[in-house]
């Protein structure tokens, strides 16, 4: 084990005999959830509730920082008024949506005693008698009424201490006998007020966007609701865990009611802000469907809240979202057309909702359950690793796989259908895709135009500025019409083949760790600093300042390497200038700092992996200089 940060390591180690599964599958059998716990009088959190440190670590450093920062609060009252009124509360909300994503509405017309009441409901389900409830709980997705503790117990790297029910009220509400007697009235009473306000407010975001108040009604968005009842029960050691872990909501929007209690938080700005209570409001937060649609107009954001040692605490949250209904499913769902243009061309790609909820549900609370399945087919992985750790010398397997000079091609050329766990990556690094939303996922990279960058200064104008907002927002571009002919670009790739592929024992003449040579080929420029090696080959060399001398390249790559670098020098000085020009300093600035002078370059080779699911290709890594211009194959995988 190399990293001792981490909580379940540390357990592996102390406790290998840890069955997180049958831990997981005693406390679901026994449908009484976390308030069972608590009635029991446990002192000490189960260990399948601790959280790893890191989602925990940043819990005590927000206060103060985070103080200077509160959510908006926008009030409703006079929103029916004149048309003076309501185009000053759509100004509010489209700017609480485009910075927050998240806030809270007074006067938004639920009357204070349907919410009490609501909260009063929730508390009278998880407190009414046991062997009642019990009948509630279930994992069933057809259910329209259920209760259990943690929808996704199974999949997260941790539970929370939380209980939960969830009702489908819309678009069938349920069979008022499907529902518990004890909160029956109130709960479709408060769903019907939640409706009205949620249709509200589908209107109002239409507005904000500029489009007619029906359009994102006219899209069917306000067809689905679904209610979830939480009860955040005291916890005997807060610091342990969390109430909900850090995510994003899915859906179109939530509307959320709170009690008193206090604990929820959002990520603002990387800080996490106190949602603190506030009497008579809801909170009203974006989710990822809407901020996709809106094509990144408005942000969905993330949420989580805190365990804490008093309780219990009740909230009820509304979702606004996709259903699962017969001829639902196929919808597809993008960027709304009338929002793009060319200077905001669509971030996301289309979707259909099948897509959608399957892969919701795949993933998890807080993302990283999916990853974590399809990476460990056991379901403990890191205890496997933790045990066989002891008898394994990585250092001397290391070094035999250098001394081969032959890198991963040799390997793969030799027939290995197992890959050397030199090359086996920690879970942790499999899976650290962890805060990226499904949703994220269908983001397009942005592609810039530079044909005509030494045309009109408009033209270049317009370049700039789309460089400007690739390098705030994105840090990765694709680039067409850059001035180098397709024929290089394929000459070098065929280059770089040529060489990794050329008789081993000539290849081996350059495989070396000596920094001082121009031009070297090895498997792992990292080899012996890295947690595991990567599965790939690669050359190095160093075309300027100083080319190296002909006689030290190989003849089979000699000239395209010579003939690709002065094309690639030619648009790196281009591209400096667009830096400079897209951070408002005149065209030579970085040049003249010399930021220019030095270009190495690197050709990567990938072989086939046998086991891909265990590896990299290439750790996660950012570069270390000052931009890299990348020339990729069709393969894929980047
Ligand atoms: O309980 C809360 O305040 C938040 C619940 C929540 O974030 C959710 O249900 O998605
Ligand atoms: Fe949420």
């Amino acid at each position: 084990m190399v990293v001792t940060s981490n909580g379940e390591e540390v357990q592996a180690q102390v406790n290998p005999k840890y069955d997180r599964k049958s831990e997981l599958k005693d406390f679901d059998d026994s449908k009484t959830g976390v308030k069972g716990l608590v009635d029991a009088g446990v002192s000490k959190i189960p260990r399948i509730f601790i959280c790893e440190k890191n989602q925990l670590d940043n819990i005590s450093t927000t206060s103060s920082v985070a103080s200077q920062f509160s959510v908006p609060i926008l009030d409703f009252e006079g929103l029916d008024g004149g048309a003076a009124q309501r185009g000053k509360i759509i100004e509010k909300v489209r700017d609480a949506c485009e910075k927050w994503g998240f806030f809270q509405v007074v006067n938004h017309g639920i009357p204070g005693n349907v919410m009490g009441d609501m909260i009063d409901g929730v508390r009278r389900f998880y407190e009414q008698d046991t062997e009642v409830k019990k009948g509630f709980y279930s994992r069933d997705a057809t259910r329209k009424f259920k209760y259990n503790s943690n929808f996704d117990l199974y999949e997260a790297p941790a539970a929370n201490w939380r209980d939960t029910f969830a009702c489908v009220m819309a678009p069938q509400s349920p069979d008022p006998q499907e529902l518990p007697a004890v909160c029956r009235d109130i709960l479709i009473e408060y769903s019907k007020h939640v409706m009205r306000l949620g249709l509200k407010l589908f209107e109002l975001f239409s507005e904000a966007l500029g489009l007619n108040p029906n359009h994102l009604k006219d899209m069917d968005c306000g067809e689905g609701l679904l209610v979830l009842g939480h009860y955040y029960p005291a916890c005997p050691e807060p610091d342990l865990t969390l109430g909900t872990s850090n995510h994003a909501d899915s859906g179109f929007f939530t509307i959320l009611l709170q009690d008193q209690m206090g604990g929820l938080q959002i990520l603002h700005e990387n800080q996490w802000v106190d949602v603190p209570p506030l009497p008579g409001a809801l909170l009203v937060n974006i989710a990822d469907l809407l901020q996709l649609i809106t094509n990144d107009k408005f942000k969905s954001v993330n949420h989580r809240v805190l365990a804490k040692n008093v309780g219990p605490r009740i909230s009820v949250a509304s979702f606004f979202r996709t259903h699962n209904h017969e001829g639902v499913t196929m919808r597809v769902y993008g960027p709304i057309k009338e929002l793009l243009s060319e200077e905001n061309p669509p971030v996301y790609k289309e979707i259909t909702v099948k897509e959608y909820l399957t892969q919701y549900y795949k993933q998890g609370l807080d993302g990283t359950s999916k990853k974590r399945h399809n990476s460990s087919q056991k379901s403990n992985g890191i205890e496997e690793e933790a045990q066989f750790k002891p008898e394994y010398d990585r250092k001397s397997e290391l070094k035999a796989f250098d001394d081969s000079q032959t890198g991963i091609k040799g390997l793969v050329h030799a027939g290995v259908t197992k890959i050397p766990r030199i090359f086996i990556h920690e879970k942790s690094q499999l899976s650290d895709t962890s805060t990226t939303s499904f949703v994220a996922s269908l983001r397009n990279v942005p592609i810039i135009d530079i044909e005509g960058i030494h045309g009109s200064s408009a033209q270049r104008i317009e370049i700039i500025k789309k460089v400007k907002d690739a390098c705030e927002k994105w840090v990765f571009f694709q680039v067409v019409n850059h001035g180098i002919p397709t024929c290089i670009m394929d000459d070098m790739i065929d280059g770089v083949q040529r060489f990794h592929e050329q008789d081993t024992e000539v290849k081996k003449g350059f495989y070396s760790r000596d920094k001082m040579r121009k031009f070297l080929c090895n498997s792992n420029c990292d080899l012996y600093e890295s947690l595991a090696a990567n599965w790939r080959d690669s050359f190095y060399c160093n075309t300027a300042p100083q080319p190296p001398d002909p006689q030290e390249l190989l003849d089979e790559c000699r000239d395209i390497l010579a003939e690709y670098s002065k094309h690639i020098m030619r648009l790196g000085l281009l591209v400096f200038e667009l830096l400079s020009e897209a951070l408002g300093l005149n065209p030579d600035h970085l040049k003249d700092m010399g930021c220019a002078e030095g270009l190495y370059v690197i050709g990567h080779y990938y072989p086939a992996c046998p086991e891909p699911d265990l590896t990299l290709g290439t750790s996660n890594h950012a570069d270390n200089c000052f931009f890299t211009i990348l020339l990729q194959d069709q393969m894929g995988g980047l």
